[in-house]
């Protein structure tokens, strides 16, 4: 069993037993001490792990998983040399995935976030942060965020909203009189609704500047909502430095992050959170995690889910932590897990496995969970209980 404890570090147990008592941790330890104690026959459920890995759920901290639309042949183009700026220039996309989402109708967007739930659950995702962004007009934004509302309500997954209307200029806007817009009228409607936790901002060369993304964050902490930004992801523009202004709970990308701005986020307590699949999908070289990891800051690894970077898997997201970048498995795992809580602000202990903790975990078909980077590319899940329910799985059941 591989436990990450509250100082963020994994220890793994031999032999080892978990009991869940309403949704909760009530016991992790050597197996016999504790089925002495929680007695497996009298368990409503009780899983037979034996040889198997035991992880936390993992906490995907950065998608854009609600989305209409598809954008394949922008992939295959970009195989090409087309860029991903110089097809969002020409309407493309986030601009084409905007059109989608404003012809679908609620219940369609909420089917398609769904579905994207099912499979991020079946990989052993247990909480998951999913942006708006892909309306670009109070209406649709709204619709995007009930949707994500909806999804969390109807879902085992934990789902937590953050509002992104700075996600993109839209179509013959100016970016300027757009920021007045999110500022003035979208954030309030937000607001007004309490449909969204975090507010996050794309600050990117062609996109929003350092100017806009702080005026829509410092609105957004007006209205209540914590500061996310998209940083340094296509150039260095200053997002980081913006993310430690401001006190936001992740920086996310940093791919051409600098070690100042490493320093500047370590010291002001920001996450961050790196995503090596869109570096992977975009041919990109990949966010360097050790200006973050030498300062013993919580590093955060996510899938970022969206139709660029199209996986819903973090254990491929481990992999690629592991494989491009150079993490340990132990810090990729701990980074899926404990640390993409904090970047979504849960202090709850999920993404660790320790008595009090919500009872979110995985078992895997592998022995350890080295196993998740190593055997890269297949679903090591075998079964996944959310607050103690076995909701995904065909792990044996030995009782319930
Ligand atoms: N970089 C900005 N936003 C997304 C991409 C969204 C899209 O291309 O649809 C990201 O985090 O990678
Ligand atoms: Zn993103």
């Amino acid at each position: 069993m591989a436990v990450v404890d509250e100082s963020g570090a994994l220890r793994t147990h031999e032999d080892a037993a978990v009991a869940v008592v309403d949704g909760a941790v009530a016991a992790v330890g050597p197996t016999d001490a504790v089925t002495s104690e929680y007695d497996p026959a009298e368990a409503d459920v009780a899983l037979d792990a034996r040889g198997k890995a035991v992880i936390p759920g993992f906490v995907d901290s950065h998608t854009h998983a609600l989305f209409a639309g598809d954008r394949a042949d922008e992939f295959a183009a970009k195989l090409r040399g087309k860029t991903y700026q110089e097809i969002l220039a020409e309407g493309g996309g986030i601009l084409r995935t905007v059109r989608a989402v404003r012809e679908a109708d609620p219940d369609a967007l909420l089917a398609n976030l769904l579905q994207q739930l099912d499979t991020m659950l079946s990989y052993g995702t247990t909480t998951v942060e999913v942006k708006s962004g892909y309306g670009l007009d109070t209406e649709t934004e709204l619709a995007m965020l009930g949707a994500v509302r909806r999804a969390d309500d109807q879902h085992p997954v934990d789902v937590v909203a953050t509002f992104m209307g700075a996600h993109a200029v839209p179509e013959g806007r100016d970016a300027d009189d757009y920021v007045d817009e999110v500022v003035e009228e979208q954030l309030p409607a937000v607001a007004k609704q309490g449909v969204a936790e975090f507010c996050d901002v794309f600050c990117e060369e062609g996109v929003f500047s350092v100017e806009g993304s702080r005026r829509v964050l410092e609105a957004g902490r007006e209205h209540g909502l914590t500061p996310k930004v998209h940083a340094e992801e296509f150039v260095h523009l200053g997002g980081a430095r913006l993310a430690a202004e401001v006190g936001a709970a992740s920086a996310d990308h940093l791919l051409h992050a600098t070690d100042e701005d490493a320093e500047a986020l370590v010291d002001a307590g920001v996450v961050p959170v790196l995503l090596p699949g869109t570096a992977f999908s975009l041919g990109a070289d990949y966010a360097d995690p050790d200006p973050f990891l030498d300062r013993g800051a919580p590093v955060a690894v996510a899938t970022d889910l969206n139709p660029n970077c199209y996986s819903q898997s973090m254990p491929f997201a481990v992999a690629l932590a592991c494989v491009g970048m150079g993490m340990t498995p132990a810090e990729a795992l701990v980074g899926a897990t404990r640390n993409g809580a904090l970047a979504i602000d849960r202090d709850d202990g999920r993404g660790t496995l320790r008595q009090g903790t919500p009872g979110d975990l995985c078992v895997l078909d592998a022995p350890s969970h080295v196993h998740v980077p190593y055997n890269f590319g297949v679903n090591p899940v075998e079964a996944v209980l959310k607050d103690g329910r076995l909701v995904h799985g065909r792990t044996e059941v030995v009782h319930g």
